[in-house]
């Protein structure tokens, strides 16, 4: 591998951005890292917030250890055209991409190219990621021990198979989105039931990391921990009888099957 170090982030969105934040929130120097944007405006706004060079994407990848991709899936063919014709096969390639395969990556870059798939989420803007790694056809313990030093930067991360990697993001990428509609929804009916929006909002965060930090610290099973809030004939088994009429269960795992055909569609488009 080229011995550089430096790392270079190609396309700062939500994602990107919250990588390079992480990474620069771990101690890495701003002149380690490089990123690329398509609009000048957004380009500026990075470099003036955190420091860090803004280059092109053929610049990048002409000197960069690591390529980050961290594009739209749809933006992915343009991208890896542009970098194509730079790359070595001694830089490793980490795609944050959902739904992009290794496969699809390596096909459409030198022969030899170490390709590294990963489904990050956005808790990562707080140092609880989590993000699922993968290896691709040319890839070593070296290249997913780096793909782990990055992404460890702003969470957890874990290895999987790549085929398991459309659940991954159904479950883990996405998975915020679904806690938050969760909290929109528990807030609403707090204001629905005359509670002032704040208050209604303060209770159902601090109910949230409460319920999070008691599922991690004592290692119960969920069913568990919802059996100890309900009581015989209470009012949590009102609420729970509701919420199996309206099918919720079998909504969230339609809508989490719905996510992982998505990812697998992604590719193709
Ligand atoms: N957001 C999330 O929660 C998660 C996202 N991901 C993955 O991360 C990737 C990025 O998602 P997200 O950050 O949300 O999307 P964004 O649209 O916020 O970020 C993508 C950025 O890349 C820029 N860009 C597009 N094409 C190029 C190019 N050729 N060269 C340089 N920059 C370019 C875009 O510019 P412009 O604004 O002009 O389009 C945009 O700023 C996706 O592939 C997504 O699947 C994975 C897990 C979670
Ligand atoms: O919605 C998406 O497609 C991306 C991937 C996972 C989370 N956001």
């Amino acid at each position: 591998m080229s011995t550089n170090g430096q790392v270079a982030i190609l396309g700062a969105g939500v994602m990107g951005e919250t990588l390079l934040s992480g990474l620069l929130r771990a101690g890495r120097r701003p002149g380690e890292l490089l990123i690329t944007e398509r609009r000048e405006e957004r380009a500026t706004e990075l470099r003036e917030r955190y420091g860090v060079d803004v280059v092109t994407n053929v610049e990048a990848a002409a000197k960069a250890e690591t390529l980050v991709l961290v594009v739209k899936p749809q933006d992915m063919p343009e991208l890896l055209a542009e970098i194509a014709p730079v790359i070595q096969p001694t830089q490793t390639v980490v795609s944050l991409a959902a739904g992009i395969t290794t496969g699809f990556i390596e096909s459409r870059l030198p022969e030899g190219v170490a390709v590294v798939r990963v489904m990050p989420n956005t808790p990562a803007l707080v140092d609880e990621g989590m993000a699922a790694i993968s290896r691709g056809a040319h890839c070593d313990e070296s290249h997913l021990v780096l793909a782990e030093g990055l992404l460890a930067a702003t969470g957890r991360v874990i290895r999987v198979p790549e085929k398991q990697q459309d659940a991954v993001t159904a479950i883990s990428g996405s998975g915020p989105a679904y806690i938050f509609f969760v909290v929109e929804s528990m807030i609403e009916a707090g204001v629905h039931m005359g509670l002032p929006r704040t208050t209604a909002t303060e209770l159902v965060v601090q109910t949230l990391v409460g319920s999070a930090k008691l599922l991690r610290e004592t290692g119960e099973h969920p069913t568990v921990l919802r059996e100890r809030v309900t009581s015989p004939g209470g009012t949590t088994a009102a609420a729970v009888r509701e919420l199996e009429d309206h099918k919720v269960r079998a909504a969230f795992l339609s809508a989490i099957e719905a996510a992982r055909n998505r990812s697998r569609a992604l590719a193709a488009e």
